[in-house]
């Protein structure tokens, strides 16, 4: 049995941060970061069943062309993929009642629209971004065991000895989307890329505003990465950490990014709420395909 201290559920039997039953969620979700961006991706739903809040995570449950879709926000970082993924999976995989691993385990798509700044000038603002591959230089990852086969350690370490790492930053690690998600999702209005996960918008990010950086080229070295057939294409804060959690917990997930900034030209879209637009219509379309 797990204790109530380790699977929190509230009186009305719901899982703790997303206030959600199991039968409240779908098994294909999206997750955005930001939790007004729900709404604007329900109000293209045939029906809505489920609306539910609790702190940042908004979630909308209903039937996009008779597919049943979870959209879940998860707020900005890794730290609350941690959460989000647990609950998520709790959700599907553990009984409630009994408080015990199911013995027929589910597998959830995981799909998030969200934003994102190419680090490169031909990572051109208003354009969508596939990741196929993220870096995750956050530390969620390491507190579980089962990463042997989900990292690509080749990759990491040579990204390591590429960026001259700070030893007191945590170890980059390097994961792949679900390859049968990333070539649904891809098309010619796509472009594939690797995408930088990081723990912070300004520092993390090499953005200086007032407070100087550790390392001045971080970007720089970031842009002239290159291992196998990958370069770095762009720079968030949630693909690598989901990436990890789901392979680790047995689900499929994708990270699809509206390229909002371009980092090397200084350039800002002009119509965020467009491009935005563009990709959630794209990716519900191709979720009920
Ligand atoms: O727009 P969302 O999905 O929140 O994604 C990006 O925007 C936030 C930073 O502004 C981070 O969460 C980053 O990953
Ligand atoms: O530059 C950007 C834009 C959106 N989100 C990020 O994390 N970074």
């Amino acid at each position: 049995m797990i204790q109530p201290s380790e699977l929190i559920l509230t009186p009305e039997g719901k899982i703790y941060h997303l206030d959600l039953a199991p039968s409240e969620l779908a098994t294909t979700i999206i997750t955005v970061g930001d939790p007004d961006r729900v709404k604007k991706i329900s109000k293209y739903f045939d029906s809505i069943e489920v609306t539910a809040q609790h702190r940042e995570f908004v979630t909308h449950t209903g039937r996009y062309k008779g597919k049943r879709i979870s959209v879940i926000s998860t707020g900005i970082g890794p730290d609350n993929i941690d959460i989000v993924f647990n609950e998520l999976d709790a959700l599907v995989n553990i009984d409630f009642e009994r408080r015990e691993i199911k013995k027929k385990l589910t597998s959830l798509d995981i799909i998030r629209i969200g934003t994102s700044g190419g680090l490169t000038p031909d990572v051109k603002v208003d354009t969508i971004l596939v990741s196929a591959l993220a870096i995750g230089l956050d530390n969620v990852m390491h507190y579980y065991s089962k990463t042997d086969k989900i990292f690509k350690r080749d990759f990491a370490k040579a990204f390591i000895d590429h960026m001259d790492w700070n030893p007191d930053n945590s170890v980059p690690y390097v994961v792949a989307a679900n390859k049968e998600l990333s070539e649904k999702f891809s098309s010619e209005r796509t472009i594939r890329g690797c995408t930088i996960t990081n723990v912070g918008f300004y520092g993390p990010q090499g953005r200086v505003l007032r407070a100087p950086l550790w390392d001045q080229n971080i970007n720089e070295k970031l842009s002239t990465f290159e291992y196998k057939k990958y370069r770095i294409t762009n720079l968030e804060m949630e693909t690598a950490t989901m990436y990890g959690m789901a392979r680790m917990l047995g689900h499929r997930a994708l990270s699809m990014n509206s390229i909002i900034a371009n980092r090397a030209t200084g350039t800002f879209s002009q119509n965020t709420k467009k491009a935005m637009d563009d990709l959630i219509k794209y990716t519900l379309n191709k979720i009920a395909e």
